[in-house]
């Protein structure tokens, strides 16, 4: 069995739904690096920090005490997320740390604090670890490499049937079908820099898959490793 797997790929081509699907099939442990970034990004934002000052992110980012861990409450959360013993789960999940994340995370001094404790985080193995630079940067060596793709048309329909399932339809802070579909734009643009398919990285295209299909398929790539 590959003792590591990443997987990557653009915002809501589905790598966290299938990270965890998977993790939980294989039984390994499942690690979703964009929830650090989050993280930090919430932290940043709540301290009122200037987004641009890389050295005092990095700071930041080495200093806080975040701590992902399995899921205390069921209320739909993969995992919970504290920072210093706060529970910022679905702090993080908010359109502003969405628009504010990519600006953190493109600052080498944070990525370079994020990617050591990624790599000290799967050092055990077993693990599925997902992100934007995890195949290509984090874990070069890892046994098997995803990169999980869709159109843009799609990744936004997702999103925006994610967002009338749990906001309602008719909830008035619910963005338009545009507004997602340029917000999903504007994090493909803003994550560029970082976002690296590792070249053996085996691409899946998501577009006509559903979340079984998708999973079917990354499980014949794990077995073909057996
Ligand atoms: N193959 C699929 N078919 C239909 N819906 C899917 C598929 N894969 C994921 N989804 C749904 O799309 C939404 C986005 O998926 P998910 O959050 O896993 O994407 P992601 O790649 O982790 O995105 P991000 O990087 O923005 O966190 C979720 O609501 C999920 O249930
Ligand atoms: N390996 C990674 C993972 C994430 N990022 C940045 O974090 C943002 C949030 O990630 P989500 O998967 O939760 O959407 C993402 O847009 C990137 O800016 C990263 O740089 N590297």
């Amino acid at each position: 069995m590959p003792g590591r797997i990443a997987i990557d790929g653009p915002a809501g081509a589905g790598k966290s739904t299938v990270g965890e699907h998977l993790a939980r099939r294989l039984g390994y442990l499942y690690c979703d690096t964009g929830a650090m970034y989050r993280a930090v990004a919430w932290l940043a934002l709540h301290r009122g920090m200037d987004l641009n000052n890389g050295a005092a992110l990095g700071e930041l980012a080495e200093k806080a005490d975040i701590v992902i861990s399995k899921p205390q409450i069921a209320d739909g959360r993969q995992y919970t997320v504290t920072v210093h013993g706060r529970d910022i789960t679905w702090d993080i999940r908010t359109s502003q740390v969405g628009r504010a994340v990519s600006t953190v995370a493109g600052h080498p001094e944070v990525r370079r604090v994020l990617i050591q404790q990624q790599r000290a985080i799967a050092s055990k193995g077993q693990i599925v670890m997902v992100g934007r630079d995890i195949g290509s940067i984090v874990l070069p060596d890892a046994e098997l490499k995803l990169y999980l793709t869709a159109s843009l048309h799609e990744r936004a329909r997702r999103r925006y049937a994610e967002m009338v399932e749990r906001m309602g339809e008719h909830n008035p802070a619910l963005p338009s079908f545009e507004e997602v579909m340029q917000d999903v734009e504007k994090r493909d643009q803003d994550d560029q820099a970082n976002m690296r398919p590792a070249p053996d990285a085996i691409i899946v295209d998501t577009d006509h898959l559903n979340i079984e299909q998708v999973l079917d398929t990354i499980c014949q790539y794990v077995e073909e490793k057996v």
